[in-house]
């Protein structure tokens, strides 16, 4: 493809060699490059692009894409400089990958907790419709049946473009995926065409990228100014920001607590096995059944059902979509003891997601609750003592253990939570390795009591300063199961 081409309504400056070159590929990891590539130079966060320039050369680069100078590039290497490499690769890749997301429906879904959960209901729904289904995001990306593995939630620009190219030529009719705060941030989505944006919530995380919540809202506020039709939860306390600086053409709210909402959530109902609730959407009232217990899950239910009305779909197709849905894999994912208890595995890693999980589990729990849980390394801190405190005020005896240490020293991490769990009147104890903190809960579980194990849901790794090892909550409670003698 001719870079000239590629760069149409790109402002540019050549700062050496022609654009009026033919490219192989578009790359931006030097060590990816290969005969004929441009190589697109990024600022990072770890490193800067910019000083991998020569080693793309050396690899096969034809073309360079900056947005600084650089010197000492052998002249017959084209360089061309941007004032912003991100934004422009984006575009880029959307027109060498001709234009994809023109050419199927895509539903776009944000918000701190409940984007997994929404598009995996929203999938059973497209599905229920007949559509062949595209789905992207943190547990895993998938092309109709075909399952490929997920590294972010949200892929890097380049790497979106390329899966939706490759879901355009496998025919797929419609694709819901998960707009994380860092892509919209990060112009990983810059060139998407979204149909629908939908809105779940925003509560504290990722302070450590944002830094402060107004920025972490003018993130997610972007999905907002880049759809047809915004479906927002009423009941959040950004809902009025989203719709009053958006530009959608449409808007589709739902709630259970506002009754004004467009999709109003009513006569609410839970057990261990899931909820109901009744919806009335123009003059008639539908009941709905869902696998997976807990008012946060109504709330996801209500949003994919607004994203999927947003597309025309009939209510009594989302009904059946939402109804066929079996549950989602480390979502308030339930596991029954012969001994009488129950364990719930669950991926809360914020502190409203473990207030909502937990507050779910008093509705319904018959004896204590006892929660396993800690905090990522190498991310927000200012969480670690709010989840230690939401723990220790909503359970009746606290496991503080790891999750993904990452860098950091295990250790103080527990420490951080344990600063929060103590300040209540909860009893606990510390167990830093988390294969005996799950055990240590199991062993003193009796009948009736609800065992939450938070944190990784899914997950079946465990991040450690110098390895990555194999580890799965799941797992693990099915084999303790087996040890069981009644
Ligand atoms: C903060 C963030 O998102 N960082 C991402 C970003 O890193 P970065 O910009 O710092 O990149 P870098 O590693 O410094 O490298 C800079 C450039 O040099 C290039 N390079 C580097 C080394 C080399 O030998 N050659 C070379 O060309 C890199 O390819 C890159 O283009 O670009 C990297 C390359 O694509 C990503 O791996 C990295 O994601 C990291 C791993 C990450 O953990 N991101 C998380 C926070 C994230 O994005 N999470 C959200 C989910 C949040 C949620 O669900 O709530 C997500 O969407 O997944
Ligand atoms: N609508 C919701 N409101 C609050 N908490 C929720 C909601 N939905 C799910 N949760 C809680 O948050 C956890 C994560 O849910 P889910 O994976 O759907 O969110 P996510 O937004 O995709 O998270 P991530 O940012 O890690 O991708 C669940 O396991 C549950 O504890
Ligand atoms: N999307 C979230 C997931 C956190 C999951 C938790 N298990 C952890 O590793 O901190 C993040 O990257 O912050
Ligand atoms: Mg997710």
């Amino acid at each position: 493809m001719k870079l000239q081409g590629l760069l149409k309504n790109v402002s540019y400056e050549v700062l050496q060699g022609t654009d009026n070159i033919n490219i192989s590929n578009i790359q931006y990891d030097s060590r990816k490059v290969t005969e004929g590539s441009l190589f697109v130079c990024i600022v990072g966060f770890n490193v800067d692009g910019h000083h991998y320039a020569s080693s793309a050369v050396v690899n096969g680069a034809k073309a360079l894409l900056v947005e600084e100078n650089i010197e000492g590039i052998n002249e017959h290497i084209t360089i061309v400089k941007v004032s912003n490499t991100r934004k422009v690769i984006a575009a880029l890749a959307d027109r060498y990958y001709n234009h994809p997301s023109d050419k199927f429906r895509l539903i776009g879904v944000t918000g701190t907790n409940g984007k997994t959960s929404t598009t995996f209901l929203t999938k059973s729904i497209l599905e229920a419709y007949g559509k062949k289904t595209g789905i992207i995001g943190t547990i895993e990306n998938r092309i109709g049946d075909e399952i490929l593995k997920a590294h972010r939630t949200t892929p890097e620009s380049l790497d979106l473009q390329e899966l939706f190219y490759n879901m355009v030529e496998r025919n797929v009719n419609d694709v819901v995926m998960e707009v994380s705060s860092h892509s919209l941030d990060l112009h990983r989505v810059d060139a998407c065409r979204f149909d629908v944006g939908v809105y779940t919530n925003l509560t504290l995380d990722h302070l450590d990228f944002h830094k402060t919540m107004e920025n972490y809202r003018d993130a997610k506020l972007k999905l907002f100014n880049m759809c047809d039709t915004g479906v927002i939860n009423l009941d959040d306390n950004y809902a009025s920001y989203m719709i009053d600086n958006s530009s959608c053409k449409k808007y589709l709210t739902y709630g259970i607590d506002n009754d004004e909402a467009d999709l109003n959530a009513v006569q609410l109902k839970m057990d261990l096995g899931g909820a109901s609730f009744k919806v009335t959407y123009q003059g008639t009232t539908y009941a709905i059944k869902l696998a997976t217990p807990g008012k946060f899950s109504v709330y996801n239910a209500l949003a994919a059902m607004g994203g999927c009305l947003a597309l025309a779909i009939p209510m009594e197709t989302i009904k059946e979509g939402l109804e066929k849905n079996k549950g989602i894999r480390g979502r308030f994912q339930s596991f029954a003891s012969k001994k009488g208890y129950n364990v719930i595995v669950d991926y809360a890693h914020a502190p409203d997601g473990l207030l909502n999980v937990l507050k779910s589990m008093k509705e319904f729990v018959k004896g204590r609750i006892i929660t396993v849980f800690g905090c990522g390394g190498d991310r927000d801190r200012s969480k670690r003592p709010v989840m230690g405190e939401i723990a220790g005020r909503h359970s009746d005896y606290c496991v503080i253990t790891s999750d993904n240490p990452r860098t950091e020293d295990p250790l103080s991490i527990v420490q951080e939570v344990e600063a929060g769990v103590k300040g209540t009147n909860c009893a606990y104890e510390t167990v830093v390795d988390r294969l005996k903190g799950i055990h240590t809960a199991l062993a003193m579980a009796k009948e009736g009591d609800l065992i939450l194990i938070a944190g990784k849901g899914h997950e079946d790794y465990q991040v450690l300063r110098d390895e990555i090892i194999h580890f799965d909550d799941a797992e693990v409670v099915l084999g303790y199961f087996e040890t069981e003698r009644i």
